[in-house]
């Protein structure tokens, strides 16, 4: 039985662990839960090297002449997003929270899951230190045996969770991470833990209003948007963020009106709407004056949360005469790594009982019209493990 403890007591005890979480001593090689996510700079003069790799991953964004493009591209936007990184305090705290959130599982992991113990943390970033070929060197060093690639993705897109795999993947192939029997946790959008993690920080930010105001507040999720041409070719993120805000709707009693937008899209081509900012402007034409912002798709403050929800639309909300409020991302939330370990321990359970639940890979499902096989390359996965 795992100890109860206050939100306080619980995140005083998460930081020590992520401290004090140490490199196996027992002599048994660690299973191994490799967190996905894409990273991001984590200080100011990371963000070209960030911005580099990320227009180099052709999953994420195809271009012709990517090698002679990408660079240039990244140049040119450098000095602006350098700028946000800048104004949220010097730089991402996604490796931080990450690290934080890894030790915390991996702690109660040992104890829902004590037949795979001990597990280890590693951290394996798209585009930000630490890079897939660092935290696979690390492994091979460690000798491990068994290793659950886990996306930090809730939702499933093969622009994100699919490069990452991709890149996983290919890092295996040349030999560099070692001989590891995998399994993938590729999404986790409904999982019951995560959806009560969100709704309980809704419930905080809808505190924040007057109690006669309440049931009025408009909650707006907000998930990062994606090219048109990305959804109309199949992928199931726009669904699968969807089926998230459903379940949050359920969990919260339908009690608030809400809407899913969109934000952040980059560029010029069609992108999923409507877009945040236009949302809340049309919310004050309604005279709809309170709103709670909800990040959705994202497990930790990042500048889209902190630069372009609380600096720019907030900000811009506020001049409209409303009163806005974001939930807080889950960063450090008990109740969310609770839930990380949960779904690991549910996965291990499922796995080792030769069962693919909901939150094993979807084999090798591809989007339907997808043409550069991003989503394809999954079913290697489990030809390594021995599974399909
Ligand atoms: C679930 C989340 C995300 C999806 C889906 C996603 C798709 C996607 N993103 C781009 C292009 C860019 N994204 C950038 C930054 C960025 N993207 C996400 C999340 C998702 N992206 C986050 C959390 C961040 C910020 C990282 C941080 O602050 O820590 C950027 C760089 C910033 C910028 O230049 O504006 C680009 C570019 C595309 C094209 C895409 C779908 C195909
Ligand atoms: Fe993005
Ligand atoms: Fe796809």
């Amino acid at each position: 039985m795992l100890p109860q403890l206050s939100r306080a007591g619980m995140s005083r005890a998460v930081r020590r662990m992520a401290t004090l979480h140490p490199a196996p001593t027992t002599g048994k090689s660690p299973t191994a839960i490799v967190m996905l996510n894409m990273g991001g700079p984590s200080t100011v003069p990371e963000t070209h090297d960030f911005l580099k790799n990320l227009f180099m991953d052709g999953d994420l964004i195809p271009l012709p002449f990517q090698r002679v493009l990408a660079p240039l591209i990244a140049r040119r936007r450098t000095p602006q997003i350098e700028k946000q990184y800048a104004d949220i305090g010097g730089g991402s705290p996604i490796r931080r929270y990450t690290e934080l959130q890894g030790a915390g599982m991996c702690s109660l992991l040992d104890e829902l899951h004590p037949e795979s113990a001990p597990h280890k943390p590693y951290v394996a970033f798209r585009y930000a230190n630490p890079l897939t070929d660092e935290t696979a060197r690390q492994m091979k060093a460690d000798g491990v045996k068994r290793a659950i690639a886990f996306t930090q993705y809730p939702q499933y897109s093969c622009s994100t969770t699919g490069s990452s795999l991709n890149e996983l993947f290919r890092r295996g192939r040349a030999g560099e991470i070692g001989d590891i029997e995998w399994s993938v946790i590729d999404r986790w959008g409904t999982h019951p833990g995560f959806i009560e993690a969100v709704a309980q920080n809704i419930e905080a930010a809808l505190s924040k209003f007057q109690q006669s105001d309440r049931s009025e507040v408009v909650l707006l999720f907000s998930a990062h948007s994606l090219p048109m041409s990305v959804v109309n070719r199949g992928d199931p993120y726009v669904l699968e963020v969807s089926a998230s805000v459903n379940a949050v709707m359920d969990r919260l009693g339908h009690s608030n009106p809400y809407r899913l937008v969109w934000q952040s899209q980059v560029g010029p081509s069609a992108w999923m709407g409507m877009q945040t900012g236009e949302a809340i402007k049309g919310l004050a034409r309604l005279g709809k004056k309170h709103v709670v912002l909800v990040p959705i798709a994202f497990t930790s403050d990042h500048i889209e949360t902190l630069y372009e929800l609380d600096l720019e639309y907030a900000a811009e909300g506020r001049e409209l005469g409303m009163e806005i409020h974001r939930a807080e991302s889950l960063n450090e939330s008990p109740v969310f790594i609770r839930a990380l370990a949960d779904i690991t321990a549910q996965h291990l359970r499922e796995y080792s009982s030769g069962k693919v639940g909901p939150t094993s890979v979807q084999l090798g499902l591809r989007c339907p019209g997808c043409t550069n096989a991003t989503c394809g390359q999954q079913k290697h996965w489990f030809a390594r493990a021995g599974r399909n």
